[in-house]
């Protein structure tokens, strides 16, 4: 963990640099190359590379030098290594970390029974895989059409937001997301679909979660109301199969995997099975190819040249250095559309803690409010704010060189160029003279010039990161996914947190549990606060109208 002097150190640097200029630092030699970093891959035949660029930020030689300082004095590598090795990292559940496990060679040292028995289950996930796209295995109305996953956060998020990513790649069945507990959610999401030709995977770790078991006995009453046997067209994704036999589920249609997997981390193993249905093994298998890519370019590469780690320290330099409290991940993709909630989920759960590994206070920020929309989108909705606001929010945007549609690659260059755009408009602004100029050219004079000019300020000066690549496909969308998992975990190492663990969500659950027979009028709505108790009544009272 590092010392309150590191965190003032950089804080003061950041304070040192508040008047300073980005542009200014592209004087110096070479900016563009030097602060950035680049990381080749093959996919699929073809040679890439992979192209972060931090070098439109106030990052300079000095706090790059300080920011991996940092990172070196924060004990990064060997914690590294623990997580690859299977130590139990997750010190707050006495939990190994290993992620990385489900993808690539699994590292020697790792117990040879859970990499048997992960292989083993990735076996029959690809056998049911087969089976449903062959048809051997099917519903009462022929061959399955569509699939709903019933799950929420960690089993929803992940295989939600890729099998959009990658659905250009789809040829299995449709697949659909069941999560919240509203049940305008299933109705809706139901309303699209054929009882008798549709498999529900019912996915969560505990097989407990109030969201998903609601969910799920509602889907099991849809089911009823068109098949004989509704068991028969389930499968559970969930580490107790015990509990998911009480449904009926016979244990080869369970998928199970270790504690050593967190929810949030969990897309590349069995809660990845309606990605696997619906592009194919394949194609799974490229995707967890670039995850491990990634994993060895994060375990082997210098820091200064570490993608993961880079883009870490530039997340640290705005958050904790700088100070600012959200980031805006901005994917010009549309296909990673749901990227940013994906995001908040892996990075918020992680590391939005206040108190060190060993319970005591942090002595600086904890993570930021990550958020964000694709662009072009967003450009038409909340880049008022990002350019012309009082508050700096450092932006990270993503995008594709080239489009899955070759035919529209003229249309996905437009794209390309608003990316870029932002970015440099982002950086360079417009000054007041500018403003003037462009105000006199089109007539105006005296005051109503000057007030005019004045709303076309652009102040400029604002930081952002850019992520390049050559396509999104299978592979590129794992190497994403496994370059921000570790760039939290180097968050969450400098911050000397436990980022695997997620105590913040018990509260309000438990609360939850208490309110219910409140509202339902089971249970008095004595000893709560006023304002609560005024809402439960007068939920009760409009309910009963
Ligand atoms: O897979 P489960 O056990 O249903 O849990 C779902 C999600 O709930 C959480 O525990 C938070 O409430 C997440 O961490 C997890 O991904």
């Amino acid at each position: 963990m590092l010392n309150d002097q590191s965190w003032r150190e950089l804080s003061q640097a950041a304070l040192h640099r508040k008047d300073s200029s980005i542009q200014a630092l592209f004087e110096a030699e070479d900016r563009a190359a030097r602060f950035s970093a680049r990381l080749p891959y093959t996919d699929g035949g073809t040679s890439s590379e992979m192209l972060f660029d931090f070098s439109k930020t106030l990052i300079d030689d000095e706090v790059l030098a300080l920011l991996l300082r940092m990172a070196e004095d924060s004990g990064l590598a060997a914690r590294r290594e623990a997580m690859f090795t299977g130590a139990r990292i997750n010190e707050t559940e006495g939990r190994a970390v290993l992620h990385t496990m489900l993808r690539g060679t699994p590292d020697p040292s790792l117990p040879q029974a859970d990499i048997a028995s992960m292989q083993a289950t990735r076996a029959r996930m690809a056998a049911l895989c087969e089976a449903v796209r062959s048809g051997a295995y099917s519903g009462p109305g022929g061959r399955f059409t569509d699939i709903v996953n019933i799950g929420i956060g960690g089993s929803d998020l992940g295989p939600a937001m890729a099998s959009i990513a990658l659905s250009p790649f789809r040829t299995g069945p449709r697949t659909h997301f069941l999560s919240n507990v509203d049940p305008a959610h299933a109705n809706w999401i139901l309303s699209e679909m054929n009882p008798a030709r549709t498999l529900v995977l019912i996915a969560s770790k505990t097989f407990t979660t109030t969201e998903t078991m609601a969910n799920a006995r509602i889907v099991r009453n849809w089911l009823q109301t068109a098949v004989a046997d509704p068991a028969a067209q389930m499968v559970a994704i969930s580490s107790d199969a015990a509990k998911a036999g009480e449904w009926g589920i016979p244990p080869e249609r369970v998928f199970g995997f270790g504690d050593y997997i967190g929810g949030r981390y969990s897309v590349w193993g069995p809660v990845g099975l309606s990605l696997m249905l619906t592009v194919g093994p394949e194609r799974f298998n490229q995707f967890l190819a670039g995850a491990a890519h990634m994993d060895q370019h994060f375990r082997t590469a210098p820091m200064a040249q570490n993608l993961p780690v880079l883009l870490a320290l530039s997340g640290v330099w705005h958050a904790q250095g700088c100070g600012y409290p959200t980031r805006a991940v901005l994917p010009y993709d549309q296909r990673l559309a749901r990227l940013p909630a994906y995001l908040q989920q892996l990075e918020m759960e992680s590391n939005g803690k206040r108190v060190a590994m060993d319970g005591s206070d942090l002595p600086c920020d904890s993570g930021p409010v990550v958020w964000g929309e694709p662009g072009t989108n967003g450009q038409h909705a909340f880049y008022q704010l990002i350019h012309q606001g009082t508050r700096i929010i450092p932006c990270e945007f993503l995008v594709a060189a080239k489009g899955c549609y070759p035919e529209q690659q003229a249309q996905h260059r437009l794209l390309v160029a608003n990316c870029l755009a932002q970015a440099k408009a982002l950086m360079t602004g417009r000054s007041l003279e500018e403003a003037r100029a462009r105000m006199a050219a089109a007539g105006l004079t005296g005051a109503e010039l000057e007030r005019q000019a004045r709303h076309r300020v652009f102040p400029g000066n604002r930081p952002s990161v850019m992520l390049a690549y050559h396509r999104l496909t299978p592979f590129t969308l794992g190497m994403i996914l496994a370059l921000y998992e570790h760039r939290v975990f180097v968050e969450g190492v400098l911050l000397g947190i436990n980022s695997f663990d997620q105590w913040g969500v018990e509260l309000g659950k438990e609360l939850a549990l208490t309110l219910e027979p409140m509202l339902s009028g089971e249970r008095p709505d004595g000893g709560i606060d006023g304002s609560t108790q005024q809402m439960v009544r007068f939920m009760r009272s409009e309910a009963s109208g």
